[in-house]
């Protein structure tokens, strides 16, 4: 495939931007992909197993020349990254972030970028529960959702070329509100990730008095919210404390479910399990009849908060 931007500058050398610089040389989607993380010993990894083909040592080196720039830190550092680099971007340059919560990391960038910039936000809907630069590989995004939120007054044609770097990364892409896209991750990626940090920590209680039971013989279950609650603790404390509203909003309604199922268990009412537990049956399986089962469920269906 023939280069879609010439330069692509990689701020922060972690999971996305490691999986990003594979992705985009071994397609040859750009002639050249600078790389810049802040701490040494993570720029010298990078360099150890040739990440990208330049690591330069200062931000502002890195995002010289550069068509298209990728902010691929954790959400608290977005800011002060925008404003570091803010002086530095070449006239005409995309920039875009990988953030797991928008309208935040929108309210820290947009102030930074200068006239003659395109800001256009955006989030892949993949990872793994593994951080640095060793964790990234090319095929992360093949066939996920890669959601960008413009806003409104973002140059198309900026959007769209960052739309065929995405797509030629192999992801599929959509368009979304950054307020709405906020509520959807709440729902499907940040509470179910507290919750997965909240049941490890319940079992981790429990260890003690089961003497290592829990650890022995641990389902299948257990083991899949393990493997989530192992997730980059500062990303995680960054998309609760950037995605604050919406997560108290789902975690509410999550408590209210939850003692609903509480009572019909205290109560032994086996009919109202029984429905319950057939109707999420009935969602898992739309999703797997809708070809949708690496990707996030029906956007649409998630009524406001409220
Ligand atoms: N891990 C996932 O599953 C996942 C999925 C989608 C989006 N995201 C989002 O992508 C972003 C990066 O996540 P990741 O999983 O690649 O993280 P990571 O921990 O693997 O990498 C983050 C990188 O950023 C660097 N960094 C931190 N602060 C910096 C700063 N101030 N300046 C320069 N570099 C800095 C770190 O050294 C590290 O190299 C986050 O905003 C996260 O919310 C993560
Ligand atoms: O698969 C995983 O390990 C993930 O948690 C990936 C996951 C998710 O919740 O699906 C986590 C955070 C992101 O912002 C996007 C994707």
């Amino acid at each position: 495939m023939s280069a879609i931007y010439d330069r692509v500058a990689l701020i922060g050398l972690g999971l996305i931007a490691g999986s990003m610089a594979h992705a985009i040389r071994e397609g040859g989607l750009a002639r050249e992909v600078v790389g810049y993380a802040r701490s040494a010993e993570t720029r010298e990894t990078a360099r150890e197993i040739n990440l990208c083909d330049r690591i330069v040592d200062s931000a502002a080196e890195a995002v010289a020349d550069a068509d298209l720039v990728v902010l691929a830190v954790p959400v608290g550092a977005m800011a002060a990254v925008a404003a570091d680099i803010a002086p530095h971007l070449k006239p005409g340059a995309t920039v875009t972030d990988v953030g797991s919560v928008k309208q935040s990391v929108i309210d820290a960038v947009a102030p930074h970028i200068p006239q003659g910039i395109h800001f256009v936000p955006g989030h892949p809907l993949a990872g793994t529960e593994h951080s640095g630069p060793r964790a990234g590989f090319a095929s992360l995004f093949r066939n996920r959702w890669w959601l960008l939120t413009p806003l409104p007054d973002t140059d198309p044609a900026a959007v769209d070329r960052l739309t065929d770097l995405v797509r030629a990364m192999g992801a599929k892409t959509d368009r979304m509100e950054p307020a709405h896209h906020d509520l959807v991750l709440a729902v499907t990626s940040h509470a179910p990730h507290l919750i997965a940090f909240t049941m490890v920590g319940v079992a981790d209680h429990l260890r003690r008095v089961t003497d290592e039971e829990v650890v022995q013989y641990s389902a299948a279950g257990f083991r899949d919210f393990t493997r989530i609650a192992a997730s980059d603790p500062t990303m995680w404390r960054d998309v609760f404390l950037h995605n604050k509203d919406a997560t108290l909003d789902i975690l509410g309604r999550f408590t209210e479910e939850l003692f609903v199922l509480q009572r019909a268990i205290r109560m032994g009412d086996g009919q109202q399990l029984f429905d319950y537990f057939t109707r999420t049956r009935a969602i898992r399986r739309g999703i797997i009849e809708a070809g949708q089962d690496t990707a996030a469920p029906d956007f649409g269906r998630i009524a406001p908060a409220g």
